[in-house]
């Protein structure tokens, strides 16, 4: 396998989808001959309402069953293995779901326990004060507005010690304040020790926080954008919703093997 990645980085923040195919019910909802990713970094996905972002989150993170190919994690196989992608790679619980008579506490207690290495770490601290989670931690999830339910299905995502981490959209429903601080959490997260992978709707996230870019239509990779690519705009935020509006719109040829490192 090529790509300069797979010396420079460490081996375990490195993702490669091969001939995967993601779906529901038997029918293929994304398919992706080739896909190489490798950290630290952030990966932002956006594409349309029904191009697959979703499923292909869940299918990485060991939630949905691949109906074909394989994923390596550190050059190891997982073409069969929910389980074993479900403990390499953290997470973010759809906040919807959270169980409602649990304290915050008790929630992230028991998604910690699911993995041998919970994390302790500065970054975990970092991220739980830019959350604001103490000040809601011994409520019960039954009494969390939506703002505080998302934050703490996104710290969930985080304390299995993972580092490589699958967000799905998660700025939804965030106040301006815990947004910014969150991005600025993620950003440093993403330029030290971890892997983030998260869907997107919002091209000026992409543009201002992630270190990559992958354009997903109809279940298929059209476009990746790369650090070069996200810098040629960073002073023209309009233009860039602009490109990247046009080519959801117009569609681009779908890519056969992307590589973002
Ligand atoms: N359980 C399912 N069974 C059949 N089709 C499904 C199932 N879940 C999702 N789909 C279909 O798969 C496609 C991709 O859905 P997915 O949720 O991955 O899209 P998405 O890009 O995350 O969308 P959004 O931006 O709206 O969240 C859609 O056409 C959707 O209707």
């Amino acid at each position: 396998m090529d790509g300069p990645f797979m010396t420079a980085f460490p081996p375990s923040l490195t993702v490669v989808l091969h001939d995967v195919i993601c779906g529901a019910g038997g029918q293929a909802l994304v398919q992706i001959e080739q896909l190489e990713m490798a950290g630290p970094g952030w990966v932002g996905i956006i594409g349309a309402n029904g191009s697959g972002k979703t499923t292909l989150l869940k299918s990485l993170g060991g939630r949905l069953s691949l109906l074909s190919g394989s994923i390596l994690l550190d050059g190891e196989a997982h073409e069969a293995s929910r389980s074993a992608l479900a403990q390499r790679i953290g997470f973010m619980p759809d906040a919807a779901c959270l169980p409602s008579d649990l304290t915050g506490r008790m929630v992230s207690d028991l998604v910690a326990a699911q993995t041998a290495e919970a994390d302790q770490t500065q970054a975990l601290a970092a991220l739980r004060e830019a959350l604001g989670l103490e000040r809601f931690w011994a409520r019960p999830v039954a009494h969390y507005s939506a703002g505080m339910k998302q934050r703490l299905a996104l710290y969930c995502a985080f304390v299995g010690g993972q580092r490589i981490v699958l967000l799905d959209e998660p700025f939804n429903w965030l106040d301006p304040v815990s947004l910014f601080d969150l991005k600025q959490v993620l950003r440093d997260m993403a330029q030290s020790d971890y892997l983030l992978i998260t869907t997107l709707h919002e091209p000026t996230i992409l543009l201002t926080s992630c270190t990559y870019g992958l354009l997903l239509e109809g279940g298929r990779v059209r476009m990746t954008l790369k650090q070069a690519d996200l810098q040629r705009f960073s002073q023209n935020p309009a233009g860039f919703e602009a490109y990247v509006v046009s080519a959801l719109r117009t569609g681009v040829p779908g890519m056969e093997r992307a590589v973002i490192a």
